[in-house]
C-alpha cells in the first residue's frame, strides 16, 4: 500500500466530496463522519454490515479483497463495498496491515425505533496501537501507543551542544497500563526500543511528525524547534509513526486532559516534555475510544526513570535475541526459551520483566528468594500453573468492564478468574513448613524465615508472603456475578438468559407471567380437544400471526363461537379466542420488559463492578507477578538453571562456572559448557575458528547477566555476579542487516554509542568489529576501539574477533587477556569442540569452514592454493612451518591451539598478513595507541612513519586536544589522515 492510496481514501473520498451538495440524507452523514475523521478509513454500519464509499470503497475491495458493487439512489451511482459485522475481525487486520486507521461508524440508536434516519456515531477508532478487539490482539502480548515529544522552549536559548529533552508516554488501550519517562533522545530511543509500541504519535520537532516535515519540505525555519536527530521509527521499520493535532501537546491542553487520571499533575513530572507527552497519547487514546471523556481503566500513570533498570539499546536486545529472533541458527528466543507462563497476565509481566532487568541488588535478590521456594516446592509450584491456566485475561477483561464493552460472558471469565484466588492463596500456604521440598537449598536467603514462615501457614520468602497478601479475593465482586449473572449466557446482552433467577424480584415476576402464560398455551391444545371434541385439533405459533387454534376443515362444524377466524389456509382455518390473545398479549409484553429490564441489571452490575477497577487491576499484578516467578522456577527446574550469588562490590567481576547459553543449549544435542571468568574492567580477547562457539559463549555470558537482573536463575554451575547498569553490544556487519543504513555505518554508530556512553558498570560485547569494512580499516577500528574500551572507559568487555593481532592487546594492557576456541582437524575434517581456553588462537580454519558449508571443490581448491601463495610469498618472514595446506602449524590429531605459544601464533600472523613489516622488531617497539603503524603495510613502508619519534609541535598539539571520548572512529581516521598529510608535507 503506498503512501498515495493511503491519502485518497482517508477523510472524505473525493467522489462523495465531489458530490457533497446532492446526497442523500445517509451519505451526507457518511461524509460528516469521514470529515471529522481526516486520517481514518471510515466504515459506516448500514444493517449487518460495515460499508465504505467510492474510493474508500475501493481501498476496502482491493485490502479485504471483497466485491466492489454499486449503490445507486435518486443522486447518483457510487461504488460501494461493505464487510459484515458478525466477522468484520479479519477484514480489520487487514486494513490495519495495510496501513489504515479505521473509524468505526456505528448505529447508535435501535433502527426500527427510529424514526427517519438512524443516528450514527464514531464509537472508535481502531489503530496498530489502540485495537482492544480480543481477535485482533495477540493474548499475552501488550500493544502500546507511545507518543513522544521534546521539551519546549526557546531553541536559541538552549546549549546547542546539550541534547535536547524528550518526553515519551506510552499506553495499553486493552489494559490501561500508562507508563511516562522522560530523558535525551538516546535514553528514549531505548525505551522506544523496550516498549516496542506499535504506532506512535509525535509532537512538534520530532522527526515524522507532520508539521516538521512540511517546514522542511518548504526549507522554512519556523519559530518551533527545527527536527531533531531522533527516528522513532529507528527501532523497528514497521512502527506506525505520525503526526498529530500540535495542540493535544500543549502543556495546558496536556495538564486539563491528565487532571481525571492523576491529582495535579502540573506538579507531578519532572520533566515538562514527559507530561505533555502523557497528556497526547491520553488525548489520542480517548479519541480512539470514540471521544467518550476519560478512559477509566487507566488508574494508574507511572513515571519512571529509565535508569532504574539495566540499560538495554535496541543492538543489544536484538543481538541477543531477546524476542526476536534473528534466523540464524536457533529459531527461539530468550523469552521463548523463559516463557512456561500459564497465562496472558503472566506473560505480558514476564516480558516486561525482561524488557526491563533490575539494577537494585535487594530487588533481584528478593525475586531469586521467591524463584528459589517455588523452585523448592514442587506442589506449590504445580498447584500454582494448575490454577492459573483457568485465569482470563484479567487486565483486559477489566478494560472491557470499565469502558461499557463487556458482555455477560467476559463478567463470567472474571467470576471464574476471581474463583481461582482463594484456591492460589490456600496452594501458597500448603506444606510450606520448613523441611519440605529441599528447604535451605538455594531459596534460602533473604531473611524469610520468619515465625509465621515456620509454623507452616504461610510462605518462606518476604516476596511470596507480600504477593500472597496482595491476593485480594474481591468477594464481593465475585458474588454479585455469581448471584447476577446467568452461569452460560449468551453473547447478546439485550436478548434475555443474562440475569439469574432470584437476582431481581421484578425480573423473576415478569419472567414467571411469561411462563405461566407459555403453560397455559402449552395445554391449550389439551383442554380445547376436550372442549371441542376434535381430536386434530392444534395449537400452533408464527411470527406473523401470533398464537392460533387450527382447525381441519371437516371440523369446521364444531368450532365454537368464541373463535375468530385469524387465516384461512388450503385445508383448515386458524383461529383465536379472546382468551389466548390476552395470554398472548402478556406474554410478549412480559418478555419484551424481561429483557429489557435484564440489560439494565446487567449494566448495573458491569458497572458496580467497574467501581472496584484498581483493585482487579492490583489482582491481576499479583496474579501476573505469581505467574512470571512460576515460570522462572519451572524452567530453573526444568533445565537446571543455578541461582546466581549477586555480588554487590562495585570491584566484582564475572565468575560463571559451566556457563550454557540459554537458548542453543535446547538445540544442540551435547552443549559443552564454558566457564568465564573476567574481572571487572576487564577485555577478553576471544580468538578461534568460525563456528567455533565465539559469538555463542559471549551471548551466553551476557544472557546470564540479563537472566540474573530480571530475576531468574542462570543456565550454569555455578555464577557469581555483580550488577550491571548497562549492555551494550555491537555485532560484526554482516551479522546484522536490519535498517536501512549502509551496515559499516549503522557499525560504526552503534561503537560510537558505546564508546561515549559505556562506564565502569557497563558490560560490553563487541562481535567482529570492523568486519564491515577493508581488513586494514577494520583493523584498525578493531584495535582502537579495544583500547579505547579498556584505558578510557573501564568497561567489562567481551572482543571476539578475526584479527588474530589484536591478541597481542594481552601482552600490552593489564587488564587484557585472551581466550580462544579450539578445534582439531584430522584426515582433513575438522571438528570445533566449542571448549573456550585461555590463550590466543592460531588459525581460523576458513577454508575448512567454506568447505563444510559446501562450496563447490574447485573453488576451495583454489582458496587452498592462494592461501599456500600469500604464505609464499611471506617466507622471508620467520614463522613455524606450515602445514600442506598451508592452514596451521602441523598438528598431532589430538593437539589443538592450546599447544601453539603466542609467540608463535604472533610470528605465524605476521607472516600470513603483515608480509611488508620487517625487521620483526619495528612491530614490537611501535606503540599499540598508533594502529596504523601495526597494520597497515603502506604505511609502515612510509618513511613519514619514522618521524613518530619527532613530532612538529603543532601536529603533536592537536594530537593532544584529540577528545577521544567525542570522536567517532570515522573521524579519528579522517584527523589521522590529516595528521599523517601535514606530517608529509614537512617532510617535502
Ligand atoms: N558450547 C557449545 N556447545 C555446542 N555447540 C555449540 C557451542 N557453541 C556454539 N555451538 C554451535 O556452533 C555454532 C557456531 O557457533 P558461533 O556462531 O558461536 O561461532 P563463531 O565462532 O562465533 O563463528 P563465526 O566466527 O563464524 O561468527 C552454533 O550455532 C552452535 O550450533
Amino acid at each position: 500500500m503506498s503512501t498515495a492510496d493511503r491519502e485518497t481514501v482517508t477523510g472524505v473520498p473525493p467522489g462523495i466530496a465531489a458530490a457533497r451538495e446532492d446526497l442523500t440524507p445517509m451519505l451526507s452523514q457518511y461524509a460528516e463522519l469521514c470529515a471529522a475523521h481526516e486520517d481514518a478509513l471510515v466504515l459506516f454500519q448500514v444493517g449487518d454490515f460495515y460499508e465504505a464509499f467510492c474510493e474508500a470503497a475501493e481501498a476496502v475491495a482491493r485490502v479485504c479483497e471483497v466485491t466492489l458493487t454499486e449503490r445507486s439512489d435518486s443522486t447518483g451511482d457510487y461504488p460501494m463495498a461493505g464487510i459484515p459485522i458478525d466477522n468484520a475481525a479479519s477484514y480489520l487486520e487487514s486494513l490495519l496491515d495495510a496501513g489504515y486507521r479505521v473509524a468505526v461508524g456505528d448505529q447508535v440508536e435501535d433502527a426500527e425505533a427510529a424514526s427517519g434516519l438512524v443516528d450514527r456515531a464514531v464509537t472508535e477508532v481502531i489503530t496498530p496501537g489502540t485495537v482492544v478487539e480480543d481477535d485482533l490482539l495477540e493474548s499475552g502480548t501488550t500493544n502500546y501507543v507511545a507518543a513522544v515529544t521534546r521539551e519546549a522552549g526557546d531553541p536559541s536559548d538552549a546549549d546547542p551542544d546539550s541534547a535536547p529533552t524528550l518526553g515519551l508516554a506510552a499506553v495499553d488501550v486493552a489494559t490501561g497500563e500508562c507508563l511516562v519517562t522522560a530523558g535525551e533522545p538516546e535514553t528514549v530511543a531505548e525505551e522506544l526500543d523496550r516498549i516496542a509500541p506499535a504506532e506512535v504519535i509525535v509532537g512538534p520537532g520530532v522527526a515524522g511528525d507532520r508539521a516538521t516535515r512540511d517546514d522542511a519540505e518548504r526549507g522554512s525555519a519556523e519559530s518551533e524547534p527545527a527536527s531533531i536527530e531522533f527516528d522513532p521509527a529507528a527501532g523497528d521499520p514497521n512502527r506506525t509513526v505520525h503526526g498529530h493535532d500540535p495542540g493535544a501537546f500543549e502543556r495546558a491542553a496536556a495538564v486539563d486532559r491528565l487532571e481525571p487520571y492523576l491529582s495535579a499533575p502540573q506538579r507531578r513530572f519532572d520533566a515538562d516534555a514527559g507530561l505533555r507527552a502523557a497528556g497526547a497519547v491520553l488525548a489520542y487514546a480517548e479519541y480512539t475510544q470514540g471521544d467518550d471523556g476519560p478512559l477509566e481503566y487507566v488508574s494508574r500513570v507511572r513515571r519512571y526513570d529509565p535508569r532504574d533498570r539495566l540499560r538495554l539499546d535496541a543492538a543489544a536486545q536484538r543481538s541477543l535475541e531477546l524476542f526476536e529472533n534473528r534466523g540464524l541458527g536457533a529459531s527461539d528466543t530468550l523469552f521463548d526459551a523463559l516463557d512456561s507462563t500459564n497465562c496472558a497476565l503472566g506473560r505480558r509481566c514476564l516480558e516486561r520483566w525482561l524488557r526491563r532487568p533490575l539494577v537494585d541488588a535487594g530487588a533481584i535478590s528478593s525475586r531469586h528468594d521467591a524463584v528459589g521456594e517455588l523452585a523448592d516446592r514442587t506442589l506449590v509450584r504445580e498447584g500454582i500453573a494448575d490454577a492459573l491456566a483457568t485465569a482470563y485475561d484479567l487486565e483486559r477483561l477489566v478494560g472491557r468492564v470499565s469502558r461499557g464493552r463487556a458482555d455477560a460472558r467476559d463478567l463470567r471469565s472474571l467470576h471464574a478468574t476471581l474463583a481461582v484466588v482463594p484456591e492460589l492463596k490456600a496452594t501458597l500456604a500448603e506444606g510450606s513448613e520448613v523441611g519440605e521440598g529441599g528447604e535451605g537449598g538455594e531459596g534460602g536467603e533473604g531473611g524469610e524465615r520468619s515465625e509465621e514462615g515456620r509454623s507452616g501457614n504461610l510462605p518462606r520468602t518476604d516476596h511470596l508472603r507480600d504477593l500472597r497478601d496482595r491476593l485480594d479475593e474481591l468477594e464481593e465482586v465475585r458474588e454479585l456475578i455469581d448471584a447476577a449473572v446467568a452461569s452460560d449466557p449468551p453473547q447478546e446482552i439485550t436478548e434475555g438468559d443474562v440475569i439469574r433467577e432470584g437476582f431481581d424480584d421484578d425480573l423473576d415476576a415478569l419472567r414467571a407471567t411469561e411462563r405461566e402464560g407459555r403453560e397455559w398455551v402449552a395445554d391449550l391444545e389439551a383442554r380445547e380437544r376436550e372442549r371441542t371434541g376434535i381430536d386434530s385439533l392444534s395449537v400452533g405459533h408464527n411470527q406473523v400471526h401470533g398464537y392460533y387454534i387450527e382447525v381441519t376443515d371437516a371440523n369446521l362444524d364444531r368450532v365454537p363461537d368464541d373463535y375468530r377466524r385469524r387465516q384461512t389456509l388450503k385445508n383448515s382455518e386458524r383461529y383465536y379466542t379472546p382468551a389466548l390473545k390476552e395470554r398472548e398479549e402478556e406474554i410478549v409484553g412480559a418478555a419484551e420488559r424481561a429483557d429489557a429490564l435484564e440489560y439494565e441489571l446487567f449494566v448495573e452490575v458491569r458497572e458496580r463492578v467497574a467501581e472496584e477497577t484498581e483493585r482487579v487491576q492490583a489482582l491481576a499484578d499479583a496474579l501476573a507477578e505469581l505467574d512470571a516467578l512460576a515460570s522462572l522456577a519451572a524452567v530453573a527446574i526444568e533445565h537446571d538453571y543455578v541461582r546466581p550469588e549477586m555480588v554487590e562490590d562495585p570491584d566484582a567481576g564475572i565468575e560463571i562456572e559451566g556457563g550454557r547459553h540459554p537458548v542453543v543449549e535446547r538445540t544442540e544435542d551435547a552443549f559443552v559448557p564454558n566457564d568465564a571468568d573476567l574481572p571487572r574492567g576487564s577485555i577478553a580477547v576471544i580468538t578461534g575458528p568460525n563456528m567455533s562457539g565465539k559469538s555463542t559463549y559471549m551471548r551466553a555470558v551476557a544472557l546470564a547477566v540479563v537472566l540474573a537482573q530480571t530475576g531468574s536463575f542462570v543456565p550454569a554451575q555455578a555464577a557469581r555476579l555483580p550488577v550491571f547498569s548497562r549492555l551494550f553490544t555491537r555485532v560484526g556487519a554482516s551479522d546484522d542487516i536490519a535498517g536501512g543504513q549502509s551496515t559499516f555505518m549503522r557499525e560504526m554508530s552503534e561503537l560510537t554509542e558505546i564508546l561515549h556512553d559505556a562506564s565502569p558498570d557497563s558490560l560490553v560485547l563487541l562481535d567482529e568489529v570492523g568486519r564491515g569494512t577493508a581488513t586494514t580499516d577494520g583493523r584498525a577500528i578493531a584495535r582502537a576501539a579495544a583500547e579505547f574500551v579498556h584505558d578510557e572507559l573501564g568497561a567489562t568487555a567481551l572482543f571476539a574477533t578475526h584479527y588474530h593481532d589484536l591478541t597481542d592487546l594481552a601482552e600490552e594492557r593489564e587488564r587484557a587477556f585472551n581466550l580462544h576456541f579450539t578445534a582439531t582437524r584430522e584426515d582433513g575434517e575438522v571438528t570445533f569442540l566449542h571448549r573456550v581456553v585461555p590463550g590466543a588462537s592460531s588459525s581460523s580454519y576458513g577454508v575448512e569452514v567454506a568447505e563444510l558449508a559446501g562450496v563447490p571443490a574447485a573453488v576451495v581448491e583454489r582458496s587452498r592454493e592462494l592461501v599456500a601463495e600469500t604464505e609464499a610469498g611471506a617466507g622471508a618472514t620467520p614463522g613455524p612451518e606450515r602445514t600442506d595446506d598451508g592452514i596451521g602449524p602441523e598438528r598431532g590429531p589430538d593437539a589443538d591451539a592450546e599447544d601453539v605459544s603466542l609467540r608463535e601464533f604472533l610470528a605465524e600472523e605476521e607472516a600470513e598478513e603483515l608480509p611488508a613489516i620487517e625487521p620483526a622488531d619495528d612491530a614490537e617497539e611501535s606503540d599499540g595507541a598508533d594502529v596504523s603503524a601495526d597494520c597497515d603495510p603502506d604505511s609502515v613502508a612510509d618513511p613519514a612513519a619514522d618521524a613518530s619519534g619527532d613530532l612538529p609541535p603543532s601536529v603533536a598539539a592537536e594530537l593532544r586536544d584529540l577528545d577521544l571520548a567525542r570522536t567517532t572512529p570515522i573521524e579519528a581516521l579522517n584527523a589521522l589522515h590529516d595528521l599523517q598529510t601535514r606530517l608529509e608535507s614537512d617532510d617535502d
